[in-house]
């Protein structure tokens, strides 16, 4: 069974930590530090999604000792494109140029080069089509897949403290070193709801110059779009097939999803919980409504995946939409059992990720890149993992996970915590002036791509502009 050989991350070095920011914006620093996380990285002018991915693939190449001939697919899923006509082919060159000067062969000429988008999932489809490759037509090759993209919010909005920016580079071999995917089982779901999260350009094509945005920034309704999160993630664990392996619904050593702040994926995964619960005890459960007062009928029916989740809105989860399962699962948390049931059975690495912010296509992977480097110091993990991909718009998939034999050693080459190294903490002039995209003190180099001038010539023969140069600095 195809899978996962090998991680590696990239993230740019500015950084902004929460508490500064709460400082600077009057936000509730404990609310922020409990629901969101620790920081999120910016990328700088000098670099955009194609520079931070390209890093990122660098890293993972010299990790693996990568033999770039072999290389039959590099996928880029992101959401951040910044060229509408190609994408993984930009990286491509960067790769290329990179491997030409240490004298190493390029990619190989017949290697496939898409880039897929669809939100924060583009990243996991990329993986299921380079999956598919690996057991169909690219039988014998290697393939890479990275997650890139830079999360920005507008300032003032909902979603400001859960920006980002970072790649996510996967290595994938028929015969995988340290996951197995198990794409026959795997579940999948998609719909398309109202308003939940979407990038339109800033100027739609035809609309009048005094109607555009400043920039185009996510136009979101946020806590509508962690309803439509919590549905379609319950619709695709149900389309997932029971494994022979799996003992219960919810049976998992350790489980990962999109990851867009610190609350959101404990929130689905307590929920899914909440699911398996009802089926296998509805006496205990209605027992335990009855002793917190919540409606037993009312949660029932706010389990069930794919019911009317009601129009886009600023509406809290705790409000009409999940109010019976929110109560129940802040009752939950304060019984010994949720520590066992909900956060035990979530992913290693959460501390490393409470310092990353929203990497949006990359979130799932760096957490299962950060849970590879932790479980790789402890005793003995369980091997049966679970990956819960989540993009707005809405999409989410579910994929089960093995850990293969002798998956330590290739855990080992990861470093997810040498990749948060080397940060540089913004004060308040510098966020604003990286949100506004003016450049302060360039922060990127030491190993990673940066833009180095962006063509402008526009004349017969010579047609460049707008187009970046990279180099590898
Ligand atoms: C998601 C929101 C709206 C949340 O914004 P918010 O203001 O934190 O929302 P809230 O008021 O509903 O509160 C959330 C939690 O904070 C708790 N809380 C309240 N007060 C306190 C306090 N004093 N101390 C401690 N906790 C407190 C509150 O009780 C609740 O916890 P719960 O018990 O329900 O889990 C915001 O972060 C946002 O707009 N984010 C951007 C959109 C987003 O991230 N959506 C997530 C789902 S969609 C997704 O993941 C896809 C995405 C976004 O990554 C994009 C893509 O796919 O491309």
């Amino acid at each position: 069974m195809p899978g996962i050989s090998g991680f590696s991350a990239y993230l740019p070095p500015h950084r902004v930590n929460l508490a500064d920011w709460c400082d600077w914006t009057g936000q509730p620093a404990g609310k922020v530090a409990g629901v969101i996380g620790d920081s999120f990285r910016m990328a700088g002018p000098e670099q955009d999604v194609y520079a931070l991915a390209a890093s990122a693939a660098v890293r993972l190449i010299e990790a693996y000792d990568v033999d770039a001939s072999a290389v039959g697919m590099l996928v880029l899923g992101t959401e951040s494109a910044s060229d509408n006509a190609a994408g993984a082919v930009i990286l491509r060159g960067m790769l290329d140029d990179y491997l030409a000067s240490r004298g190493r062969a390029p990619l190989a000429a017949d290697c496939e080069v898409p880039e897929i988008k669809h939100a924060c999932l583009g990243g996991i489809y990329g993986l299921k089509q380079a999956l598919r490759y690996l057991a169909t037509d690219g039988a014998g090759r290697q393939a890479i897949v990275v997650s890139a993209d830079i999360a920005e919010y507008a300032r003032g909005s909902s979603g400001e403290a859960t920006q980002g920016a970072g790649a996510v580079a996967m290595l994938l071999e028929a015969e995988p070193r340290l996951l197995s995917v198990d794409l026959g089982a795997a579940g999948r779901a998609s719909r398309y709801r109202g308003a939940d999260f979407r990038k339109p350009f800033a100027r739609y094509p035809g609309q009048r110059t005094d109607q555009a945005r400043p920039r185009d920034f996510p136009v979101f309704n946020g806590r509508y779009s962690t309803a439509c999160y919590l549905d379609t993630v319950a619709s695709a664990f149900d389309d997932m097939a029971p494994r022979p392996d799996a003992a219960g619904a919810t049976d998992w050593d350790a489980v990962f999803l999109h990851r867009p702040y610190a609350r959101m994926p404990e929130t689905a995964w307590a929920m899914l919980c909440l699911r398996a619960w009802l089926a296998d005890d509805p006496h205990t459960l209605r027992a335990f409504c009855h002793e917190v007062g919540v409606d037993a009928v009312a949660l029932a029916a706010e389990l069930t995946p794919g019911r009317d989740i009601g129009p886009a809105g600023d509406i809290p989860l705790d409000a009409e939409r999940y109010p019976a399962t929110t109560a129940l699962i802040r009752a939950w948390r304060r019984r010994e059992d949720y520590r066992d049931v909900v956060l035990g059975r979530l992913g290693p690495g959460q501390a490393a990720m409470r310092a990353c912010g929203n990497l949006y296509t990359g979130s799932l992977p760096a957490w299962l890149a950060a849970g590879l480097s932790e479980a790789a110091e402890q005793a003995e993990p369980g091997p049966r993992w679970l990956a819960i991909g989540y993009g707005s718009g809405d999409a989410a998939e579910v994929l089960p996970l093995t850990l293969v034999p002798g998956w330590r050693a290739v855990a080992g080459r990861i470093g997810f915590r040498a990749a948060l190294d080397g940060a540089v903490d913004l004060d308040q002039a510098g966020y604003e002036a990286l949100h506004e995209g003016r450049m302060v003190n360039p922060a990127a180099g030491n190993g990673a791509f940066v833009i180095d001038h962006i063509g402008d010539r526009d004349e017969p023969g010579h047609v460049d502009a707008g187009i970046p140069r990279y180099a590898w600095a």
